[in-house]
């Protein structure tokens, strides 16, 4: 009979985010955990006998009640506590493997306080687009994965409810999105000085970035149109800007299987499906020149 190797098995990629909430602010925690188990595994191997096999799906439930119960101080002691609790508490396995990758988030900083809004640790990346037909130029600025999030001011609730509807509606929500825009600057002169590009870039990024975090939003289409409203308003050198925004939802993991609360504590951070909101806002009277696809 041919040898069994080395195995091991697992839950790869449990997104969970733990939300800390100290009063009106909030602290956030978002990992990526995949645990690997080896032991003695030979039985289910050979024979299909399930016996000493902890499900998968259990691992990841326990990454979730863990999120909540303990708390996830740093990657590194929630790997520990997982390992320990896998090993120690599983006769057939011998070995855990805890592989965390944390996203580091930052507070948004607009002037006001930032309580619960966030913007992932320089991720982003910046983008320019130049046309020239001979006579006039059409510069196009934009960014792509400016990854933000508000752990709270944010609701959906009052929309179409058809025979296919099973969305619950939402009074307070993670609104989480990577921003994807693209601004066209009025200036297409040659005639003209060319505008300061770094500072135009920089003014509207931060725009678009205190718009989100001070926008209580109804929807990401109301917050959409916020941010590039303010784009629109505040830099008289850009006249339209496109944005792109995926929806990240986060979704309340149910833990009351395992005699827990959930007060909007542990989400299960979702990659796909997302939901794609997109739309240009123009300065009044402005051409749409920016292409929608
Ligand atoms: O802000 C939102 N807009 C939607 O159009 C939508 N649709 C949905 O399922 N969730 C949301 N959220």
């Amino acid at each position: 009979m041919p040898m069994l190797g080395q195995n091991q098995y697992g839950k790869a990629e449990t997104r969970v985010v733990r939300m800390v909430r100290d009063g009106d602010v909030h602290h956030i925690k978002d990992l990526n955990v995949s645990v690997a188990l080896s032991g003695d595994m030979a039985d289910v191997h050979r024979h299909g006998d399930n016996t000493g096999v902890l499900p998968t799906d259990t691992m990841k439930n326990t990454v979730y009640a863990f999120a909540k119960e303990r708390g996830i101080a740093t990657a590194e002691h929630f790997g520990i506590e997982l390992a320990r609790h896998f090993v120690g508490s599983q006769e057939t396995i011998r070995t855990a493997r805890v592989r965390i990758e944390e996203y580091a988030w930052e507070r948004i900083e607009t002037g006001r306080e930032a309580r619960h809004s966030f913007v992932r640790a320089g991720q982003e990346t910046r983008t320019a687009q130049v046309r020239y037909d001979g006579r006039d130029w059409e510069v196009l600025s934009g960014l792509r994965d400016l990854t933000v999030m508000n752990s709270t001011d944010s609701e959906f609730h009052g929309f179409v409810k058809d025979p296919y509807t099973t969305l619950p509606e939402a009074r307070d929500r993670i609104l989480a999105t990577d921003v994807h825009a693209r601004w066209r600057h009025g200036w297409s002169d040659a005639a003209r000085p060319e505008p300061d590009w770094d500072a135009a870039y920089e003014g509207a990024r931060a725009d678009l970035l205190a718009a989100f975090a001070e926008t209580y939003s109804l929807s990401l289409q109301q917050t959409l149109y916020a941010m590039g409203a303010r784009v629109i308003e505040r830099r008289p050198g850009i006249d339209e800007i496109r944005l792109s925004l995926p929806n990240k939802h986060h979704f309340l993991v149910d833990l009351a299987p395992f005699g827990l609360t959930n007060d909007n504590e542990v989400y299960f951070a979702a990659d796909r499906p997302y939901g794609l909101i997109e739309a240009t806002v123009l300065r009044d009277g402005a051409e749409a020149r920016i292409p929608t696809d």
